[in-house]
This record gives C-alpha cells, sequence and structure tokens, in this order.
C-alpha cells in the first residue's frame, strides 16, 4: 500500500490474487480494529476498480471480526487522538457498517469452570474501562479472584515455564504458553532469561544493514543502523537456540509461514534455520527459514536489513498475542499498558484465572480505555 491520501492495494489486474477478488462474494477482515482506516479504504478503492464495479467493494460483501475493546491501530510516537483517527470508525465507511454483538466469552465458557460468570464479567469491566479505580493513584487493583499474582518477574517466569529446562522439548506444553508485556524492552528481557534455562549452544546471527539511497549511505553507516532495535525488525545481534520459541515476522509462505506463527526451533544451520510449527493447522510441520531483506517504514529515511524475519517468543508484545489462545499466560506489568486495550487483550488470552500470572509492582496497574473507541 502506497502511503499517499488515496491509497490503493497492490494487486496488478493479470495476477492471481486479482483473480480471486474479482470472483469472490465475501471477504473476512479479523481484528480489524487494529486496521488503518487507510487500508480499508484502499481495500474499496481497489475492489472498485479491479471489479469494474463503483459499488462499495466493487459490490462484494466484507465482514470485518474484531471487537473495539482491544486495540488500535499503532502509530508510532503518537497520542490518542491519532489512534483514534486512524481507526475504522474514523472512515467515512463506518457508516456502511452494520453491527452485530456476539455476547457469550467462548474462551472462558470452554473451560467450564465455576469461576466463568465473574471471570467473564471482570475481563468485560476492564475492556469497557469500568474496572473500578483506585482514587489516589489511577491504578486499577487486582481482586484475588481475577489471577494469580506474582512477587518478582522470576518467579513469573517459574510460573509460567516451569522446569522449562527439560520441559521445552515438549512442542505441546511450549505452544500453550507465553508472557505478555507492553513493551518490547520488557519482552526481549523476558526472552534472555528463559533462553539461558535451555541447554545447548548459543547460535549468533548478525544483520547486514544498508541504506537504500546512495545519498544516505554516508549518514548511517552500518554500525548506526546495527543499534536500531525496531519493532516488526528482527534484531541485528540475533541469538538463538536449538529448542527455543521464535515468532514469524513477516509473511514468507502464506498460509504456512506467517506473521504472527510461533515456531520451535530445530536446526541452526550457516544459511537456513529449520523449525516446528507450533500451532494451528500446520501444526507440527517442519519448515524452512531463510534470510530475507526487510526495510522498515517507521524511521525517516530507507534503510535494509537482511536477517531471518524471527524473534525470540517466549515473551511477546501484548498487541503481537491479539488474536492469540493460550492456556497459560503471563503478563509483566513493570512497565504498565500505555495504550487503549493492551490489558484487556492480555486478560482475555486465557480462559480461567488460576491460568492467569500477572506481576505488578503493588499489585496495581493502569488501564487505558478510550471511551471513544467504544461509542
Ligand atoms: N461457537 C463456538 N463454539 C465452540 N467453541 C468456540 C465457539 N466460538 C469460539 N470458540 C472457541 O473459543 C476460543 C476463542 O475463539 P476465537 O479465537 O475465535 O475468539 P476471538 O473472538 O477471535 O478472540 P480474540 O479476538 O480475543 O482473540 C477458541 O478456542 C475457539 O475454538
Amino acid at each position: 500500500m502506497q502511503s499517499n491520501e488515496t491509497p490503493t492495494c497492490n494487486v496488478s489486474k493479470n495476477s492471481a490474487m486479482a483473480k480471486v477478488l474479482q470472483q469472490c462474494k465475501l471477504i473476512v477482515w479479523d481484528e480489524c480494529t487494529m486496521a488503518h482506516k487507510k487500508s480499508l479504504e484502499a481495500l474499496d478503492r481497489t475492489l472498485k476498480d479491479l471489479r469494474s464495479n463503483n459499488n462499495r467493494f466493487g459490490g462484494a460483501m466484507i465482514l470485518l471480526a474484531g471487537d473495539f475493546r482491544q486495540t488500535l491501530p499503532v502509530i508510532p510516537r503518537s497520542t490518542p487522538a491519532d489512534e483514534l483517527n486512524a481507526c475504522l470508525k474514523s472512515s467515512n465507511l463506518w457508516k456502511h457498517v452494520k453491527v452485530l454483538h456476539l455476547s457469550k466469552n467462548m474462551r472462558v465458557e470452554l473451560q467450564n469452570d465455576q469461576s466463568g460468570n465473574i471471570f467473564s464479567k471482570q475481563l468485560i469491566d476492564i475492556g469497557n474501562g469500568k474496572f473500578p479505580i483506585d482514587m489516589l493513584t489511577g491504578c486499577i487493583n487486582f481482586p484475588q479472584s481475577f489471577c494469580q499474582l506474582t512477587r518478582s518477574k522470576d518467579e513469573l517466569i517459574q510460573k509460567v515455564f516451569p522446569d522449562v529446562s527439560q520441559n521445552y522439548r515438549n512442542h505441546d506444553w511450549l505452544s500453550e504458553r507465553a508472557i505478555l508485556a507492553a513493551k518490547n524492552i520488557d519482552v526481549n528481557e523476558l526472552n534472555f532469561k528463559i533462553q539461558e534455562q535451555i541447554t545447548g549452544e548459543l547460535r549468533i546471527y548478525k544483520s547486514v544493514d544498508s541504506a537504500t539511497n546512495q545519498d544516505d549511505v554516508v549518514n548511517y553507516p552500518p554500525e548506526f543502523l546495527n543499534s536500531l532495535d525496531l519493532p516488526g525488525l528482527p534484531p541485528h545481534n540475533l541469538q538463538l537456540k536449538v529448542g527455543s520459541v521464535v515468532i514469524m515476522l513477516r509473511n514468507i509462505n502464506q498460509p504456512r509461514l506467517c506473521n504472527g506463527t510461533r515456531l520451535a526451533i530445530k536446526k541452526l544451520l550457516n544459511n537456513v534455520i529449520e523449525a516446528t510449527i507450533l500451532k494451528g493447522k500446520y501444526k507440527g510441520e517442519d519448515v524452512l527459514i531463510p534470510r530475507i531483506p526487510m526495510i522498515p517504514t517507521d524511521v525517516p529515511f530507507e534503510f535494509k536489513r537482511l536477517q531471518f524475519p524471527v524473534r525470540l517468543a517466549f515473551a511477546m508484545t501484548i498487541n503481537k498475542s491479539q488474536g492469540q489462545s493460550l492456556s497459560v499466560c503471563g503478563i509483566n506489568l513493570e512497565n504498565p499498558c500505555f495504550s487503549h486495550g493492551q490489558l484487556y487483550v492480555a486478560c482475555s488470552r486465557v480462559g480461567k484465572p488460576s491460568d492467569l500470572f500477572i506481576y505488578a509492582p503493588g499489585n496495581q496497574t493502569k488501564n487505558i480505555v478510550y471511551h471513544k473507541a467504544l461509542q
């Protein structure tokens, strides 16, 4: 998608994708609250053009699935107003959306746990910004009935990944647990700590970074580019062990290897990583991951990083976890949530309080909800 005012999708008229888009009757767009309004508007323009039909979306029906209590588009260095302005509800197309409600939390219901009713009500209260706030601190206190509180990060790791040095070989065990945090800095620290507990040789892959524009080469030397750790981009210094969990950062072979797929490392070779898919339809399949060039979009100049498109994923950011179900979930709130819906997304990955472990200094934290997003 281009970054101008009226972008279209990058689909040429003769491509296989164009054929699918011309013939389909229904397009399902999941996790729509995270989408930028311009991406939906780009789809509208593209479908009109490809289908030679001036009706909305070229006459196709679009099913948007999502919950506006969850996170909004990520806009670097933005204000709440920027995020609200970027979300689908601010698009001219929104007035044509017919809203249908789902009322049961199936993730909770499936657990058949006696805490179910209270837990799903507590989750909804967090999502709606109705959870009682301590007037002195502006924070919420976690009641005993809501989660298992831990006293330290080490205890959090121990509760979510008990005996990881033995259990990591069991892919079912590994696939159903993760620790979440709002910021990458906390996620990285947790990942290093957990990977340290796995035996085996640490393999280091350094990326090759270069400015793409010849005029920028002298201003942005490789050492500077190497020092940049950007969200959505693998690190320059990628340190992995066999058995570690990683997450894909790009779609390289859909539908098997998509942005967000979690895998366990099987072999760390010089030019390729072999890994096993942990969840979903292709669970258990071994795949090969090559190094690919990646160009980040949120820096004021263009540069390219040649690296394996993966990050460690024993821990991941709350935004990355949206859409996933977990059997055991840890949340590190040392740095509190900083944007709409993050606490609700994090707490609602599991179906019962005994599977939710939280580390929050003072047992309290901020719950950020933009009420305008819920109207
Ligand atoms: N109608 C249903 N009957 C039985 N199980 C269901 C039903 N709907 C959902 N589930 C189960 O509930 C869990 C959560 O479902 P799903 O991931 O589709 O929810 P979601 O609304 O997309 O959640 P989120 O957006 O918070 O990630 C899954 O394990 C799914 O299989």
